[in-house]
């Protein structure tokens, strides 16, 4: 599997803490128990855990790009007798490579004392409180007391992490209308530019007409590294005169995508931090100018995410949802990160889809969002 690979060498930082944590927390407690896996053998499956209520999900719309492959994800609890003697074996971390393979991997019984510790590690991992607290919550129901060894609360928090993430997991839609009107906002150098790069990329990839909007108008700089993304990609990029109102601009691409009967207009827009109501309120102003000429603009507004920026990205979320119709996630720099698990945090708070995710600088850095890949990207599991 080509892309989980890839996905989990870049995601090695945030599979490295947990994976580290996690070793230390079964070392901990582990003395005694050292060697005593057949006595989980005999352990029935665990009652599925109940799932925490999430947000409908929306019609599923004609997708373009590659779906994530959610009917991977496994139903059932994992047969822990099983991944006892097998998976334990295979990857594990520290202890497990200390204590050999198989039936000698160390385990520690399951009590309130290592769920805190488990709770600790994932809210230190930016699961965000609430988050942590309700996966390991969902680990543990049926299972107190149980000795378990780290391959396997691996295997079951990214079991966990998966559950949370399936509803979220969704290909950006794309819909008859055209042109669909793409609005891409963020806080500054938080991936906008290169997001657009990628996705124009890979929508002409797919036989799609593409325009770009280079809605920045204030900062020459962003103007001329958006223009080489159209480069790459090869799709126009419609600019203005610097200093220019930004939402005549989305105005006049609309007038022009719609001319050239373009399949997809992208609008970039300036990076804006919260706190700047000016800055704010000018991107309200685009959204309601787009509206004058299409009522149903902009079809999706994608709000793209730094990921190295942890749990800020949770009241990111909030602030660009108030001004824009936020309709989608992009995460980018899930490369060389330890904070992966924001994500986690974001899809449970906020039910909102999760399109893609950036892994590196490059055109063919954005992969569909797979919850399955990720969980076991993010927990450091073997294949
Ligand atoms: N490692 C990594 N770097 C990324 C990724 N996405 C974007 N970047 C880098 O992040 C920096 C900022 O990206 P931009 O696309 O310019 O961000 P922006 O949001 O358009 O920035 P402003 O126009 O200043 O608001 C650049 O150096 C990109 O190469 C990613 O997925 N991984």
């Amino acid at each position: 599997m080509a892309l989980f690979s890839k996905l989990k060498d870049r995601l090695f930082k945030s599979s490295s803490r947990l994976e580290a944590g996690l070793d230390a927390i079964v070392e901990e407690g582990a003395g005694a128990e050292a060697g005593a896996s057949s006595e989980n053998a005999g352990l029935a499956a665990p009652e599925t855990p109940a799932a925490p209520e999430r947000p409908a999900a929306p019609e599923a719309p004609v997708a373009d790009l590659p779906a994530p492959g959610s009917e991977e994800v496994p139903a059932a609890a994992p047969d822990l007798a099983q991944l006892g003697t097998q998976e334990g074996a295979r990857s594990g971390g520290l202890v497990s490579r200390l204590f050999g393979r198989g039936d000698s991997a160390p385990r520690r019984v399951l009590d309130d004392e290592m769920l805190e510790s488990l709770e600790e590690l994932l809210i230190a991992s930016d699961m965000g409180v609430d988050t942590a607290l309700r996966v390991t919550a969902n680990m543990a129901a049926g299972r107190m007391g149980q000795k378990l060894s780290v391959e396997e609360i691996k295997r079951l928090l990214a079991e966990e992490v998966t559950r949370v993430m399936e509803p979220v997991a969704r290909p950006l839609p794309i819909f008859q209308k055209t042109p669909q009107v793409v609005l891409v906002v963020g806080v500054n150098g938080s991936g906008k530019t290169t997001t657009i790069g990628k996705l124009a990329s890979q929508f002409r990839a797919a036989g799609k007409s593409v325009v770009i909007a280079a809605g920045d108008t204030f900062r020459a700089a962003a103007v001329e590294q958006l223009e080489v993304w159209g480069q790459r990609a090869g799709v126009p990029v419609l600019k203005a005169a610097q200093g220019s109102d930004p939402a005549s601009l989305a105005f006049d691409a609309m007038v022009k995508a719609e001319e050239e009967g373009a399949d997809l207009l992208m609008i970039d827009t300036a990076g804006r931090l919260q706190n700047r109501q000016d800055l704010m309120e000018e991107l309200s102003k685009i959204v309601r100018v787009i509206r004058k000429k299409d009522p149903t603009a902009p079809h999706n507004t994608l709000l793209v995410l730094d990921a190295t920026t942890g749990q800020n990205a949770l009241s990111q979320v909030e602030t660009f949802r108030k001004l824009a119709d936020v309709s989608g996630l992009v995460m980018t720099k899930l490369d060389g990160t330890a904070k992966g698990g924001v994500l986690v945090a974001l899809a449970d708070k906020f039910g909102l889809p999760i399109h893609a995710i950036g892994v590196g600088e490059q055109i063919d850095d954005l992969a569909p969002f797979d919850p399955e890949d990720f969980a076991r990207a993010l927990t450091g599991l073997s294949d």
